[in-house]
């Protein structure tokens, strides 16, 4: 199945976290199994806080975007719609908050899994865990607030 980001429309396709159109980007990919958000994610050298260590600021960005991917496609399924199908349904980070629990290495493929936490009728609460090597290293919470179509 196509990635999330990829059924953006065109316009919103530059976001540095996720826009595919965007060279200088992340290139966050969510894909959604209709329960869960999955997004991998392997940092580079240059995505270091120190030696061994991925960058914080990194984390919060890839739970930031794969959790609005993910609150935008369980908002599609929850209107019994196609992800992308008009009219579109667009949503920004209200509120955004990261747990580091342990230090994530810098190396190894990230393993991101969002799941919807709440859904109100503007608002989607969205849980993510970051795992690397099979531990959680860090949580989050992204609060997905939709714009009017
Ligand atoms: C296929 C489809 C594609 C779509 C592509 C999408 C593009 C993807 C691009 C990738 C993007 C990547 C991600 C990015 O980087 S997105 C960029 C970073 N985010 C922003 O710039 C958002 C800036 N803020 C705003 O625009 C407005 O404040 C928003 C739109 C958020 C709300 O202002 P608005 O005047 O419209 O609405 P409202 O004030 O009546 O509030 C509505 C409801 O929300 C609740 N609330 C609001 N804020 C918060 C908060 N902080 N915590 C908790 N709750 C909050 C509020 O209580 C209310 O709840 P309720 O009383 O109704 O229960």
């Amino acid at each position: 199945m196509s990635y999330i980001q990829s059924l953006y429309p065109p316009e919103h396709t530059h976001c540095y976290g996720c826009g595919p159109a965007n060279p200088a980007g992340l290139h966050v990919q969510t894909h959604w199994d209709g329960e869960t958000g999955t997004c991998r994610y392997t940092p580079s050298a240059a995505h270091m806080a120190y030696p061994g260590v991925v960058y914080g600021g990194l984390i919060a960005c890839l739970m930031d975007c794969h959790g609005i991917g993910t609150a935008i496609a369980a908002a599609y399924q929850a209107e019994g719609r196609p992800v992308g199908s008009d009219p579109a349904i667009n949503m920004v980070t209200g509120n955004l908050s990261v747990t580091y629990k342990l230090p994530t290495p810098l190396g190894p493929e990230l393993l991101l899994e969002a799941r919807v936490k709440r859904e109100f009728p503007r608002k989607m609460l969205i849980s993510c865990e970051l795992s690397a090597e099979g531990k959680v290293t860090a949580v989050g919470e992204i609060l997905g607030v939709r714009l009017p179509s």
